[in-house]
């Protein structure tokens, strides 16, 4: 690795955009900020180009731009502002980028992220929308392009940290893998009677017991839809199959995920519940960096405990897990639906127990043609929202 590194950050102002640039100003010799992107937290994005002043920042649209120079007035510096889709692939295409932090949450992510993957770029990828929306594919164009791909999303860091150095990709008996264990954390309604699931709010899903995140992957941590997710990531990232991946409840997210080995052992991954921890590993891979997280105190971890997940209680979990077996288009309609049905909850229009409904009755309308193409996965990706939408309008 030759430092330092231009950094470009998809999606700098959200949770783990604030978190990597966090590591980042740990380590100025190390990292130079080349681009930086933000959606509507403006005064934060200015903030941040301020401290760290990037050759360049994207924001929504012409008028964001308009509304960003305003507020950065003398001190926008040396930064050049662009805006909307293209913008964003410029800046993670750029020539000068070393390394790109894909942290957009959803599929908004999907095509600056894979520009990132066809420029041969280091991609640490937080977006595990974008892979569970174009998993083959996107495996394929890093494999083509020569992009390095390290997990950020802290399970799939973890089994990335877990598995041998000479791990190679979906051969499992080589290296006398078993299975991998995905480790989660059950969510602030681990313990909640069914009854009240219909009844909660917002509020009280985005409240996870461990980490602090951004809203979408709070809600779907709740639903364990983010299990769902990641299950779907991790088949992709390590090409694994669906029976060699066991998802376990770990309330108290210390261990971040393993990999059972054929003679019995288990590798396990653990640390604080912090991103500093799997950003700062992708930055510096394959050395180790200080990231700002302290060590474990293993005199105050008085329970690590473990349970299987309920169906009844996590519809969503089995639901993704089903989409995975049954292929592309039903992992692409699941996101779809599910990004759809999560900002129907947060908006107050449907209620938490009919986000599975709104997954479950899209997954049942929609097609499953064969999706080979970036174009016939955005196409899916856009009839599957107009699905979920109108299945909304018939619920409420
Ligand atoms: N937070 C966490 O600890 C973890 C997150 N992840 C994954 O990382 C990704 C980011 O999560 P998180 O940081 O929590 O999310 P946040 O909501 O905190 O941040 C999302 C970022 O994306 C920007 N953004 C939102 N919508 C768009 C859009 N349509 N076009 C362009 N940019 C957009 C936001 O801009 P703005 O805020 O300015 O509106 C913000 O910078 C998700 O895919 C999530 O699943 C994975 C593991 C852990
Ligand atoms: C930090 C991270 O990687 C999240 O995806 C986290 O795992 C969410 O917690 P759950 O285990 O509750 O989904
Ligand atoms: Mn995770």
């Amino acid at each position: 690795m030759q430092y330092p590194q231009q950094i470009c950050i998809l999606g700098a102002t959200g949770s783990i955009g604030t978190s990597t640039l966090d590591v980042i100003s740990r380590h100025p010799d190390k990292f130079k900020v080349f681009a930086l992107s933000g959606m509507n937290q403006l005064t934060k994005l200015a903030e941040q180009i301020r401290t760290f002043v990037p050759n360049y920042a994207v924001v929504k649209d012409a008028a964001a731009v308009k509304e960003l120079k305003q507020i950065l007035g003398a001190s926008i510096g040396k930064t050049t502002l662009l805006h909307s889709k293209q913008g964003l692939i410029d800046i993670a295409s750029a020539s000068e980028v070393d390394c790109v932090m894909s942290a957009i949450v959803g599929a908004a992510g999907l095509l600056p992220t894979l520009a990132a993957v066809t420029s041969g770029k280091r991609i640490l990828l937080a977006n595990k929308e974008a892979l569970v929306m174009s998993g083959e594919l996107f495996i394929n164009a890093v494999n083509k392009h020569k992009a390095q791909l390290i997990p950020i999303d802290s399970e799939h860091n973890a089994i990335f940290q877990c598995l041998p150095s000479d791990f190679i990709y979906g051969d499992k008996q080589a290296s006398g893998i078993s299975h991998l264990l995905l480790t989660g954390s059950g969510g602030p309604f681990r313990e909640l009677p069914l009854a009240q699931f219909s009844h909660v709010t917002p509020a009280q899903a985005c409240a996870h017991p461990n980490w602090s995140m951004g809203q979408k992957i709070s809600i779907d941590s709740a639903s364990m839809m983010n299990k769902g997710l990641e299950f779907i990531e991790a088949k992709w990232l390590f090409g694994f199959n669906e029976d060699d991946i066991e998802v376990v409840i770990h309330p108290q997210s210390t261990i971040h995920s393993m990999v059972q080995y054929v003679d019995g052992s288990v590798i396990a991954q653990m640390g604080n519940p912090d991103m500093r921890t799997p950003i700062a590993h992708g930055l510096a891979y394959p050395n180790r960096i200080e990231s700002g997280v302290g060590p474990l105190n293993f005199a105050q971890l008085s329970n690590l405990s473990f349970s299987t997940p309920c169906k009844k209680r996590f519809p969503n979990l089995f639901l993704a897990i089903q989409a995975s077996k049954s292929g592309q288009a039903a992992t692409t309609t699941l996101n779809a639906a599910n990004e759809v049905a999560v900002d129907a909850f947060l908006q107050g229009k449907v209620n938490f127990s009919q986000i599975n409904t709104v997954n479950d009755m899209t997954l049942q309308k929609q097609n499953t043609s064969s999706l080979t193409c970036i174009d016939s996965i955005i196409e899916h990706d856009a009839s599957s929202r107009i699905l979920a939408h109108q299945i909304i309008k018939e619920l409420v």
